[in-house]
């Protein structure tokens, strides 16, 4: 039996008794790395974070069957992510973009997030260049299309979407094996619109789908970011943090975790004022780092009571 070795596979040395030492292979991708920096900077998304592996396995496997010249069936690496704002899809297609370059399957492995206003003109003639230049510009990585749903307007027969949706399948086909596509938005309007475009779903693999957060995710979320930062949050703190995303979840236009960190820069904005007006005494390095209840009650969800 021989076990084959980084360089050596060549097709007469290999034979159905060949192993492939899986770990060896596993290491010198430094995929593990990249997969505990998922773990490590993303709270909760345990579903996410085990369908990512899975890809992950499977793309390695996959790789491994080519060097020992087995039949690969080639599946196409386009993916679809859905989930409400702020729920981490952009955060996990860029590790996504990571784990496919390490593994050889993307030349630069950046990613490029773009909407339909990337894409698509407002004037005839202008569409086709304007998709062209973005994909151009993806080529050897990945492109992330958040709110892909907007491309296509069915009320709308001159809508100018439809166009830069058969260019982008064009390329999504025959420029596979140098761009990936990741389809992003909502999961409703994600199936409708895959619905109403068959071409397209066809040519989508993976499917992950991201929750939303709970309010006690949302807090360890907002801990974390505020760690990040060098705050610390008083026990009292905590507590209103809580109260206060659970009022904010009820409210329009709440995104998940962005939400978190747009309400954490306004405390942060509060406690600066507040030190910033109390101070005739000197400063210690805890009042700077100390974030205390009151920054988080005089936001405006409190006012009402
Ligand atoms: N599980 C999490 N743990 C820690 N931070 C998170 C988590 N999920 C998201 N974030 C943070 O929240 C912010 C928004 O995340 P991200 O942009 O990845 O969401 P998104 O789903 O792509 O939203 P959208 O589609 O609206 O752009 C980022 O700053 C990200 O770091």
């Amino acid at each position: 039996m021989n076990v084959i070795t980084e360089t050596e596979y060549k097709e007469e040395n290999i034979n159905e008794n060949t192993l492939v030492n899986i770990q060896e292979e596993y290491k010198k991708t430094k995929i593990q790395e990249v997969l505990n920096q998922l773990d490590k900077e993303l709270i909760g998304l345990t579903p996410v974070k085990n369908r990512i592996k899975e890809i992950a396995a499977l793309l390695l496997i996959d790789k491994l069957r080519i060097k020992l010249n087995l039949p690969q069936a080639n599946p196409g690496l386009h993916m679809s992510f859905t989930g409400s704002p702020g729920t981490g899809k952009t955060t996990v297609a860029t590790k996504m973009a990571d784990i496919l370059y390490l593994l050889g399957y993307i030349r630069k492995g950046h990613l490029l997030t773009v909407t339909r206003d990337d894409l698509v003109g407002q004037y005839i003639g202008h569409t086709a260049p304007k998709t062209k230049e973005v994909l151009k510009r993806a080529m050897g990585g990945v492109l992330f299309i958040d709110e892909a749903y907007y491309l296509y307007k069915p009320d709308n027969e001159r809508d100018y979407g439809s166009e830069a949706i058969e260019i982008l399948l064009q390329v999504m086909e025959n420029q596979r094996n140098d761009l990936v596509v990741i389809l992003a938005g909502y999961k409703d309007k994600m199936e409708r619109f895959y619905q109403s475009n068959p071409g397209l779903s066809s040519r989508i693999t993976n499917h992950v789908d991201f929750p939303d957060y709970t309010a006690e995710e949302l807090l360890e979320i907002g801990i974390m970011m505020l760690e990040e930062q060098q705050y610390q949050l008083t026990e009292e703190g905590k507590k209103v943090l809580l109260e206060y995303i659970k009022r904010r979840m009820t409210q329009p236009h709440f995104a998940n975790a962005r939400s978190i960190r747009n309400a954490i820069d306004r405390a942060r904005m509060r406690q600066a004022n507040r030190i910033f007006n109390s101070s005739n005494r000197v400063l210690t390095k805890k009042d700077l780092v100390t974030i205390e209840a009151e920054d988080i009650l005089k936001s405006s969800l409190f006012m009402d009571k």
